[in-house]
């Protein structure tokens, strides 16, 4: 496996990977000045090494993660925490991470290239677009949506059946109980968009 990435974030990835009884060949990062990251060493990017590798963004960041995926050439992966609790009956995409502790409900489905952090709970029939990251604790309940490149503070709740907008920043520990609009930073209990 490749990890890309060579931050704090890639840390927990590189962990995980192990946890799962995967093992990294290297890391890319685009900074040429690190060499070496954990016992692992550092290349730039090129499509040409390891191509048979399989490869996961270990970049916090959606929309640079968005940016770097559509230049990679590698194959994609999920990378999953063995203590992550998932039914069968969900639908993932390519590229995601889901740490320790999650859980994934019946009926949900997540796109590609998500982060779905720490304890972090996916209710029924939740939609999940791409890019997205769920962070430690945060409540997706049943069928909520949560539009491409959203960030969903940690620790926040998204009541049932709302939809939240692409691009959004949900603040920590916010309660959203309506839907929200595309490209708006919303927080507070109950959730108000503070910008846009
Ligand atoms: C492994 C990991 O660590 S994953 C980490 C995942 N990241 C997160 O969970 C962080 C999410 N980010 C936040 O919660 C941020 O506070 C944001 C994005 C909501 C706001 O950040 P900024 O845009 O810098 O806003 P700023 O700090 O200037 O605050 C603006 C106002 O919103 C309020 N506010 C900011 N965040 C919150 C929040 N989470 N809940 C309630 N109110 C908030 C502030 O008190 C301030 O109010 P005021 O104008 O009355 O003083």
């Amino acid at each position: 496996m490749i990890v890309y990435g060579a931050g704090g974030h890639a840390k927990v990835i590189c962990d995980v990977i192990n946890a799962d009884g995967g093992s990294i060949t290297a890391v890319f990062d685009d900074d040429v000045g690190i060499n070496q990251f954990l016992d692992y060493p550092v290349y730039p990017y090129s499509p040409n090494l390891f191509p048979e590798e399989p490869i996961v963004l270990a970049i916090g960041d959606n929309a640079t993660r968005g940016n770097i995926a559509r230049r990679i050439c590698h194959r994609f992966v999920n990378v999953i925490h063995p203590s992550a609790l998932i039914t069968n009956n969900i639908n993932i995409g390519a590229g995601n991470f889901v740490m320790h502790r999650v859980v994934i409900q019946a009926g949900s489905r997540i796109g590609n290239h998500c982060i779905i952090n720490t304890g972090a709970i996916v209710e029924h029939d939740a939609v999940i677009g791409d890019f997205v990251h769920i962070a430690p604790g945060a409540i997706v309940c049943g069928s909520v949506t949560v539009g491409d490149f959203t960030l969903v503070g940690a620790g926040a709740t998204l009541v049932p059946n709302i939809v939240i907008g692409k691009n959004c920043v949900i603040g920590a520990g916010s309660v959203i109980i309506r839907d929200i609009p595309d490209n708006v930073t919303v927080c507070g209990n109950p959730g108000r968009v503070i910008k846009h």
